[in-house]
């Protein structure tokens, strides 16, 4: 029996449903977000952008070929992300040379284990964090200002494509997969729900 991304979503909706809503996110909408909150999210979200970069690295490092293309184009947003992440500090004057806080350097580990898991569970692992703040950013509905440019640049629809084309990636490679493995897979998905909802929360205690 095949598994798919979507089945994943489905046998998890409760949790999922935990990652992408959160009361941070509608604080955002609702304008009732401190700016101590944003900035703990924004600083512990730059660091995890990092973790993340050297994970997609890995992950193309594995790869089949016909999946580059994919890959090779989050790789280059990456490149812009991280800038942007670095100008938005600047703009709130923050620094962005901070330890990580506990949740945050939690998460980052789990990114790192899973290079040590086979290529088909990485890449679903991949897709269900970029959905995670596809969704997320997405479903309040169009924020206010500051935040606009927050949620537009994850719910807009080129991202929305991207992670659909993550998606079938992940479906291509679960289908070949032994039924370990996509036991794994969903395991994964699960843990990354977990650990989105926990770095929400991280960021939402910071007032
Ligand atoms: C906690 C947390 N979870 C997921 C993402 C999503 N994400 C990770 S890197 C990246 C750039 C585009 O590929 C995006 C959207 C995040 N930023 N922070």
């Amino acid at each position: 029996m095949s598994l798919t991304c979507q089945e994943i979503l489905k046998n998890h909706q409760p949790l999922w449903q935990e990652a992408t809503v959160h009361p941070f996110l509608e604080g955002c909408k609702q304008g009732t977000i401190t700016p101590e909150q944003f900035n703990t999210w924004l600083v512990q979200d730059y660091q995890f952008v990092v973790e993340f970069t050297r994970m997609l690295a890995r992950i193309l490092s594995v790869a089949p070929r016909h999946h580059f293309d994919v890959l090779l184009g989050g790789l280059t947003a990456l490149k812009d992300e991280l800038n942007w992440f670095q100008a938005k500090a600047a703009e709130r004057n923050l620094s962005l040379d901070v330890a990580k806080q506990r949740t945050c350097e939690e998460y980052s580990q789990f990114l790192g284990n899973l290079a040590r898991t086979p290529y088909a569970v990485q890449a679903t692992g991949l897709w269900a964090v970029e959905l995670a703040y596809n969704q997320g950013w997405q479903l309040p509905g169009p924020m206010p200002e500051p935040y606009t440019e927050f949620a537009d640049r994850w719910g807009n629809s080129g991202f929305t494509d991207y992670v659909k084309l993550l998606a079938q990636q992940a479906d291509e490679m679960l289908r070949d997969a032994s039924p370990e493995v996509q036991k794994e897979a969903e395991q994964t998905v699960i843990t990354v729900a977990q650990f989105e909802k926990a770095f929400w929360q991280m960021a939402f205690n910071a007032s």
